[in-house]
């Protein structure tokens, strides 16, 4: 690859030694792509018994896999419909070292554009609350629509600093995952404004950034919890030197090996200040996997102090529980599970029961945007429609990938409709797309018109 920068050339070969010539020859191979199944919708079987592409799989991930550079399958309506997302295979390592069990508190600090978070919410099966946060405002929009897209239940999603989320949830979680904004030497193929961006300021810069992100998500841990700690760089100053600043100051942490570890090369003491248990970590390279590169280590916090949070309480009038019941009725089989609900305007969402007084801090959406209460009607969110199937309502329409309705559907136009009047559920299969309102025989279209394709 040309136009690597010179001094990150004379640095991984010092570092490297011998091997910097393997190292140096993968940037002449192309990038690798990968799609996860969204297992949160449909199991990794059924999606290669649906699937139109070639597909081979990931070693360290069950449900992810290789795709060929001339497949496209961000244009799929499988996509629209969130049945995957297309996600560096590397990146998919961090998710299995974590491994969050259904009903946990899981924080995903530094979550957008959402890749880790959906991995995350997988294991977790809409079991459970699933806190992620991004810091700047415009990738925490992004994050929201990935999380929408892949039909994400018990997300809170916040755009805040790591510190003021600190201060909210004192010791709250049992899992944290830290995928810490890094220089990205492991996104050059991928991203070649990464490399041109590389700097060795940047590094340094990098490294004391992710310390006081990492010492903020220690506070957010309970006595017990797991944390990990993972980059998209190679540079020791920013993975191995970052874990051992922060172990010298924090003794209530221990590195555990990390997952899957036979499938990745260990972390290297030598490059920090020789802490053996460095060696748990794992390094991705991409001379020795096929992935771009990552950096990953799991830590446990053995001690600390117990949370101690004043649980959010919210009001909601009568009227908008009504009009949000008799939908229900209508238009679901079973009604959604939610613990608490929570209305802002005409917002109505359903939020996590025990989760924290956070009013103060900056939130995304506080729970699942359930719908809107407007003058005496209630309007079902297309963030709704998106974690439903056909199965779970009253009235669908399923078509086929190829049938010309779904692109009318995703322009935005009217479809005819057997169906009776009311909300219906517009699908792909049995996956959804979004809501239509069907009045006699016709479909009114409610495919949000910021997502419409023209
Ligand atoms: C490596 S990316 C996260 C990728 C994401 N986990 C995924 O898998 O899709 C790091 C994120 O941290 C965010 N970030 C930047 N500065 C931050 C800060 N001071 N605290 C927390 N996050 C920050 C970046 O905007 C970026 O979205």
């Amino acid at each position: 690859m040309k136009g690597l920068p010179q001094p990150f050339i004379s640095r991984m070969s010092d570092l490297l030694g011998t091997e910097y010539e393997l190292f140096s020859q993968s940037y002449e191979n192309p990038k690798t792509m990968g799609l996860r199944v969204n297992t949160l919708k449909i199991s990794a079987e059924e999606f290669l018994a649906i699937s139109p592409f070639r597909l081979e799989p990931v070693p360290w991930a069950p449900e992810g896999f290789y795709y060929e550079a001339e497949e496209s399958p961000g244009k799929h309506v499988y996509h629209t419909a969130g049945l995957y997302y297309i996600q560096e295979p590397s990146a998919m390592a961090i998710a299995p070292g974590l491994a969050p069990e259904p009903g946990e508190r899981v924080l995903d600090l530094c979550a957008a554009p959402g890749g880790k978070t959906t991995h995350l919410a997988a294991y977790m099966k809409g079991r459970g609350i699933l806190v992620a946060n991004e810091f700047v405002a415009g990738r925490a929009k992004v994050l929201a629509e990935n999380v929408e897209r892949l039909g994400v239940r018990n997300a809170v999603i916040f755009n805040e600093h790591p510190a003021k989320l600190a201060a909210a949830f004192p010791g709250w979680f049992d899992r944290i995952l830290v995928d810490a904004p890094c220089s990205g030497e492991g996104m050059f193929r991928k991203d070649p404004a990464a490399c041109e961006e590389w700097s060795l300021e940047n590094v340094v810069h990098c490294a004391i950034r992710q310390l006081d992100i990492l010492e903020e998500a220690a506070k957010m841990l309970r006595p017990g919890g797991k944390l990990v700690y993972s980059t998209c760089t190679f540079s020791p100053e920013e993975n191995e030197s970052v874990l051992d600043r922060f172990l010298d100051t924090h003794p209530e942490f221990r590195l555990l090996p990390f997952p899957n570890a036979s499938c990745f090369s260990p972390g290297r003491p030598e490059w920090g200040k020789g802490r053996p248990e460095l060696q748990h970590a794992v390094r991705l390279w991409p001379h020795r996997i096929r992935g771009e590169g990552h950096f990953s280590a799991l830590l446990e916090k053995t001690d600390g102090a117990e949370p101690g949070v004043v649980p959010l309480q919210t009001k909601v009038q009568s009227e908008a529980v009504s009009l949000l019941n008799a939908f229900m009725r209508e238009s679901l089989m079973e009604p959604i599970p939610g613990t608490q609900l929570l209305l802002q305007g005409e917002n109505l969402y359903s939020t996590p029961g025990d989760l924290p007084d956070v009013k103060r801090l900056k939130w995304v959406r506080p729970g699942l945007h359930l719908g809107e209460v407007k003058k005496k009607r209630f309007e079902p969110s297309h963030t709704l429609a998106m974690t439903l199937s056909s199965k779970e309502v009253v009235r669908f329409i399923s078509l086929q990938p190829d049938d010309p309705e779904v692109a009318r559907y995703l322009r935005g136009e009217t479809l005819s409709a057997t169906t009776p009047d009311g909300w219906t559920l517009v699908c792909v299969h049995q996956f959804p797309l979004g809501w239509g309102k069907v009045v006699n025989g016709t479909l009114k279209n409610h495919y949000p018109k910021g997502l419409r394709i023209p």
